[in-house]
């Protein structure tokens, strides 16, 4: 966090981003983004779609998750091996349990409704998002159970902040879709979103409810963000973008 402040001070990461975004988008040709979700994602770095998925997938999804995680099926996101994984996330920050469910997976086959939800990150919003952003093609898709006992992930930012449309190592775009039919004010969980602007104005806390179906997207370098402690069982399907 102490190098992204340095990177910060010398260029709003918000201004550095935008270079990656295309001038000419034709909106008309969206599947799931409206013109409006494209304008605030280059203006303010997120932006907030609802009802993406069908409440039966997200019910199913739910109830299938839950089951994984009490069968031990899904790790701890702090475990080293984690940590090996994607060395960019600190592991000791976050209270999660993870399964990677890329396209190919073999948990996709055992639920048909998570390869439905890949499948959609994976096919529309995918490809509306590059019609908005270089993207190289490259996505990673995690599935997180985060259990019910206050558990959080710290502050932290999914990747550096780059104008470089050739680098092909840094995440983008993250996308993040909830799976928390019941949820209710006091349930936590919230997605916090720390919106620096442009840099010359105080930093603004967004709160985003993580209610069924909803998919927040923003900008991986630009965005901090942080998940609010849980005291009702929480799942989210994360992918990131390239
Ligand atoms: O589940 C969320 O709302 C955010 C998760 C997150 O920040 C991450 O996995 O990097
Ligand atoms: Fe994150």
């Amino acid at each position: 966090m102490e190098l992204l402040g340095h990177l910060d001070a010398s260029m709003p990461p918000l201004l550095l981003a935008q270079e990656l975004f295309n001038s000419d988008v034709d909106s008309s040709a969206f599947k799931v983004l409206t013109s409006d979700n494209a304008n605030e994602l280059f203006h303010q770095g997120y932006t907030v779609l609802n009802n993406v998925l069908p409440l039966s997938t997200i019910q199913s999804v739910r109830q299938w998750a839950t089951e994984m995680f009490k069968t031990g099926k899904m790790d701890k996101a702090s475990g080293k091996h984690n940590e090996e994984d994607d060395p960019f996330r600190e592991g000791n920050a976050r209270g999660d349990y993870t399964i990677w469910v890329s396209p190919g997976s073999k948990f996709l086959e055992v639920s048909p409704e998570l390869k439905e939800c890949v499948d959609w990150f994976s096919g529309r919003l995918h490809e509306d998002l590059a019609k908005v952003v270089h993207l190289h093609g490259q996505a990673e898709y995690q599935l997180a159970y985060y259990p019910p006992d206050s558990s959080h992930y710290e502050r932290h930012r999914d990747s550096f902040p780059t104008d470089d449309k050739e680098d092909v190592d840094q995440r983008r775009v993250t996308a993040i879709v909830y799976f928390n039919p019941d949820w209710k004010q006091g349930n936590g969980g919230e997605l916090r979103i720390f919106d620096k602007g442009m840099g010359d104005e105080e930093e603004k806390e967004i709160d985003i409810a993580p209610l069924a179906a909803r998919c927040v997207v923003f900008l991986s370098g630009v965005m901090d963000h942080a998940v609010m402690p849980a005291f009702e069982e929480r799942i989210a399907l994360t992918s990131w973008y390239r």
